[in-house]
């Protein structure tokens, strides 16, 4: 199987834990793309009744266009289950998440969920974080002088451009800086410098939040438990 069909599996598989009555938060990415047209399929066919809490425009866009629900953040007491993708998977369940310029969001809405379930294709599982680029949110205003600052501290980082050139903006309308660190040996330390950074948003380490992992092998979908 291909890297996308993969990541069909998961998202197949992921959709059956949904249950009648859920409040779900639905993540953002390729991986995610898949899952939410399985969750429409359901929603249209079995008359499935959830309520989705999206972690970007695009996936509540993609949900609405198929029938599902969506509500805002604010508009929901609590999430029961979030299903996301995600970039890395460390063998301790942290991981790298941001490769699609959401993580700002999406972290707000996996703190906010009961349960976190990531899916991925097996290519997504490493040992040690941080050769996927690290993804930080960062204010437009002043960023050279955060890129600058992150420079010295020696973490290679560089704007995010899209292919005209442009920065690429997060759904509110923030630069990404990426910082190419190859190795993290700290997730846990890193994390506190970076959020320690004026002008940092968010960083894409997610620490302690996911609870479930179903990675798409080639021998069908296998899950991981903490
Ligand atoms: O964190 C994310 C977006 O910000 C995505 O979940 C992550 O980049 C994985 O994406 P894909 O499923 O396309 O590989």
């Amino acid at each position: 199987m291909e890297q996308n069909e993969l990541k069909q599996l998961v998202g197949n598989e992921a959709v059956k834990y949904i249950e009648d009555g859920m409040i779900v938060g639905l993540g953002s990415g390729s991986t995610i793309r898949y899952m939410v047209d399985a969750l429409g399929k359901r929603v249209a066919e079995e008359g499935l009744h959830i309520t989705a809490v999206a972690t970007s425009k695009f996936t509540a866009n993609q949900a609405a266009n198929l029938g599902i629900e969506v509500k805002n953040l604010d508009d929901v007491d609590r999430i029961d289950l979030t299903i996301d993708g995600a970039d890395e998977i460390s063998d301790d369940f942290q991981g790298i998440k941001g490769g699609g310029a959401a993580h700002l969001w999406e972290k707000i809405v996996a703190i906010n969920s009961d349960k976190n379930m990531w899916i991925v294709d097996e290519s997504k599982l490493v040992h040690q974080l941080g050769v996927f680029p690290l993804p930080l949110e960062v204010i437009p205003f002043g960023s050279t002088h955060v890129l600058e600052k992150l420079d010295k501290l020696g973490y290679a980082p560089t704007f995010r451009f899209d292919e005209n050139k442009q920065h690429v903006m997060t759904d509110e309308s923030n630069y990404i800086i990426d910082l190419h660190l190859q190795k993290i040996e700290d997730p846990f330390a890193l994390a506190q410098i970076l959020d320690s950074i004026v002008g940092v948003v968010e960083h894409g380490l997610f620490l302690n939040i996911c609870d479930k992992v179903i990675v798409g092998t080639q021998n069908g979908p296998k899950v991981l438990e903490k």
